[in-house]
């Protein structure tokens, strides 16, 4: 046995972004790519191969930023603004959630990940074991953490959430054999009190734990920090020590030109979620002046009641179109760049050695088939990745070396099961919380 997985007869994108005829030699014992190239099937034995003729091999999408378990709260509400549609419809409804609702919840996003070619996401939530178990059971990658809010808390029960994410980064990094990492995950500036958060970025920083964060998302949540400390928000981010190159925050919607030169100069990064940013009305990141200014750019999803899908192919597709309608300019935001942030941005903001195809680099992989109507003609693969493909058009799905989906079938986990199970623990949620 070789433990050599061969993807076989498509064409390649490589890490510029130019696309090539080539085979990709994956090692399931490493996990890591082993070779790319047009003829390296000849020079390898493999066991296992997978036909891609026909196809485009890209690497695995990476969802920078999600809350994978809201998929039991898809379409449970809709149509407010973040703050009202929190506070009045999502945190009581997950009040109401049990650990099994959050494991059936994650399953149900993985499956739906798989599905369109995501390999590994970036999560924010509760019951991280559940998550954690769901991730390992999938085959999948994630940075998972627990999710800190301190406002409406007494003093003893804060304390103890920073403790539980504190808690959950140290704890879960490295489980289902290196395929999860952590992070601390303070919920945002404003629903985090400054003394907690001070305490849990320091012990972060000491114990090199990386930390993830929501910021700048709405005007409303910019405001009263510019109106309290008289600083922007990623200012006082900063002083806090929460902007460091291993840091990523979501949304950064309303950032300034000093906010921006000040992301690039510490290195942490931007994971902009667009889809959720027009759902809630919440702006338009700058992200074309955030890329000039060299900082590190991921795309997410954000939860799936915000979204309402887990598809990154939608999600870059909207992150180039917003891009141009925010710089008023057409050629903002390409659609190499949105396809890179997609894939090496979004690998590089929440640290994984993902994202491009290449010897060495992770053996994460999604091989999209072109021949559906909506692909033809075939003028510029790249185009049809930022533009015209839609996650239904994946037909394998690889992580880690390993088979997730072949010819559309998911090999780990029970597809109909899963989707029975979120239903039913759905249902059984709403009326808990009603
Ligand atoms: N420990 C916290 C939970 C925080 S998890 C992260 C939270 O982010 C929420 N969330 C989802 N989407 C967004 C968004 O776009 N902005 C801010 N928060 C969001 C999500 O519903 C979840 O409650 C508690 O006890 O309430
Ligand atoms: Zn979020």
């Amino acid at each position: 046995m070789t433990n050599l997985l061969l993807v076989a007869g498509g064409r390649t994108l490589r890490p510029d972004l130019t696309v090539e005829r080539a085979d990709v030699v994956a090692d399931r014992g490493t996990g890591r790519i082993e070779a790319v190239g047009p003829d390296v099937a000849e020079e390898y034995e493999v066991d296992e191969t997978l036909d891609a003729e026909g196809c485009l091999v890209m690497p695995g999408l990476v969802n920078a930023h999600t809350h994978v378990a809201m998929t039991l709260l898809r379409g449970y509400a809709d149509d407010k603004p973040l703050d009202p549609w929190l506070r009045e419809d999502i945190w009581p409804a997950e009040a109401a959630l049990e650990p099994g609702d959050v494991r059936a919840g994650a399953k149900l996003g993985i499956v739906e990940m798989i599905r369109s070619g995501t390999t590994a996401f970036a999560d924010m939530y509760f019951d991280v074991d559940e998550v954690v178990a769901a991730v390992e059971e999938a085959g999948v990658r994630a940075r998972v953490g627990h999710g800190v809010v301190t406002v409406a808390k007494d003093d003893e029960d804060a304390a103890a959430d920073v403790e539980e994410s504190l808690r959950v980064a140290r704890e879960f990094d490295g489980a289902a054999e290196g395929r999860v990492s952590t992070a601390f995950m303070p919920h945002s500036l404003t629903t985090v009190g400054e003394e907690l958060l001070r305490e849990g970025v320091e012990t972060a920083r000491e114990e090199d734990i990386p930390v993830h964060f929501h910021a700048n998302e709405t005007t409303a949540e910019v405001e009263p920090i510019v109106a309290e400390r008289g600083e922007r928000p990623l200012s006082y981010a900063d002083d806090v020590g929460m902007l460091a190159e291993s840091d990523f925050l979501a949304h950064g919607v309303h950032t300034d030109d000093e906010e921006i030169a000040l992301l690039a100069e510490r290195g942490a990064a931007v994971v902009h979620c667009p889809a959720s940013n027009m759902k809630l009305a919440s702006g338009i990141a700058p992200v074309q002046q955030m890329l000039d200014a060299g900082v590190t750019v991921g795309i997410g999803t954000d939860g799936a009641a915000s979204n309402n899908d887990l598809d990154m192919f939608d999600e870059l597709r909207d992150a180039a179109m917003l891009g141009k309608l925010g710089a008023d300019d057409a050629a903002a935001v390409p659609a190499a760049a949105a396809v890179k942030a997609a894939t090496a941005g979004s690998a590089e903001a929440i640290g994984i050695d993902a994202g491009r195809i290449e010897p060495g680099a992770l053996a994460d992989l999604a091989v999209v088939e072109f021949d559906a109507p909506h692909l033809a003609p075939r003028h510029d693969d790249v185009s049809h990745l930022a533009y015209a493909v839609r996650g239904s058009d994946v037909r394998h799905t690889v992580c880690d070396g390993r088979v997730l989906m072949r010819d559309r079938e998911i090999l780990t986990l029970d597809e109909e099961s899963v989707v029975a199970e979120a239903r039913e623990r759905a249902a059984s949620l709403v009326e808990r919380a009603e």
